[in-house]
């Protein structure tokens, strides 16, 4: 029988704390296929970290089962790799940018291998030359490429993204998304990707997949009629883009509390 990539079944989590229990995921089931890009969007404080915690196996889930190529996750699964939103927290700042790539792969990948998976990864975000550089005397966007070249090291079949461009210029974020569509095609990865931006997960994506507010449950699987490669002019101007850009956006919407999002009602 043939699994999904990811399959996410009936998934909840209760945070336990002294002011009293907070129900966060209350009954999420979906699925992500080999070459898909699904991205969870979704109000703020849904629980759209915690959900990718639970994917990646950082946090226990309360109740329900996630299953990566038809094995049940129980720890930090092979197979997957994060990138954060904090590239600051997430890259070390004594280890040098091609030290840091390694890293993830030392004790599990012969010396040679890693060498060359690591010029490879480098090479594919633009930073071939900035092996021997620090993380700190690198631009945000730079630090950020590195992060995704260190999780495209470790080969990963499902590339797990929270808000990875939240923290970055919009100019930079336009590059970070098309290099991130690039590298996806040449490394052949599934990716699944938290953002707070309608317009991002419409341009990146095969499927956006919406939440509602906490206590919380999917509701909607919207598939994106897009085809690849796109472009940052001509895909946004799309009869097709704009169409699903604006039932995403009423998706967010009718989830958020008030009905109403922020910019609207500062009108
Ligand atoms: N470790 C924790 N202990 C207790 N409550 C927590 C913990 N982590 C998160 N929460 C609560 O769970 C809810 C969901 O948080 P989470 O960070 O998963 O949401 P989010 O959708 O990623 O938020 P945002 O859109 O603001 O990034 C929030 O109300 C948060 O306060």
């Amino acid at each position: 029988m043939s699994h999904a990539l990811l399959e996410v079944e009936d998934l909840r989590h209760t945070y336990r704390t002294r002011q009293g229990d907070q129900t966060v995921l209350d009954g999420i089931n979906f699925e992500v296929r080999r070459g898909e890009f699904a991205s969870i969007v979704g109000p703020s404080g849904c629980g759209k970290t915690t959900l990718l915690r639970t994917l990646s196996g950082l946090l226990r889930p309360t109740h329900g089962t996630i299953a990566l190529s038809g094995e049940v996750i129980t720890g930090v699964p092979r197979g997957l790799a994060m990138v954060f939103q904090d590239y600051r927290a997430s890259l070390f700042p004594w280890r040098r940018v091609g030290a840091n790539v390694e890293f993830p792969l030392l004790g599990r990948v012969a010396k040679a291998e890693r060498r060359s998976r690591t010029a490879e990864s480098l090479a594919a975000v633009g930073l071939a030359d900035a092996a021997d550089k620090y993380p700190w005397q690198l631009s945000g966007g730079m630090q950020q490429r590195v992060a995704i070249a260190r999780a495209l090291a470790m080969r990963p079949e499902l590339l797990l993204m929270d808000e990875p461009f939240a923290s970055v210029d919009a100019q930079t974020r336009s590059d970070l998304e098309d290099l991130l569509l690039r590298v996806r095609e040449q490394f052949d990865v599934t990716i699944l990707f938290v953002t707070h931006d309608v317009d991002e997960s419409v341009y990146l994506s095969t499927r956006v997949l919406s939440l509602s507010k906490a206590p919380t449950v999917m509701t909607a699987d919207v598939p994106v009629p897009l085809d690849f490669p796109r472009d940052q002019i001509r895909t946004r101007k799309n009869p097709s883009f704009v169409e699903t850009r604006s039932e995403v956006a009423r998706l967010i919407r009718e989830a958020s509390p008030g009905g109403l999002s922020t910019a609207e009602t500062s009108h």
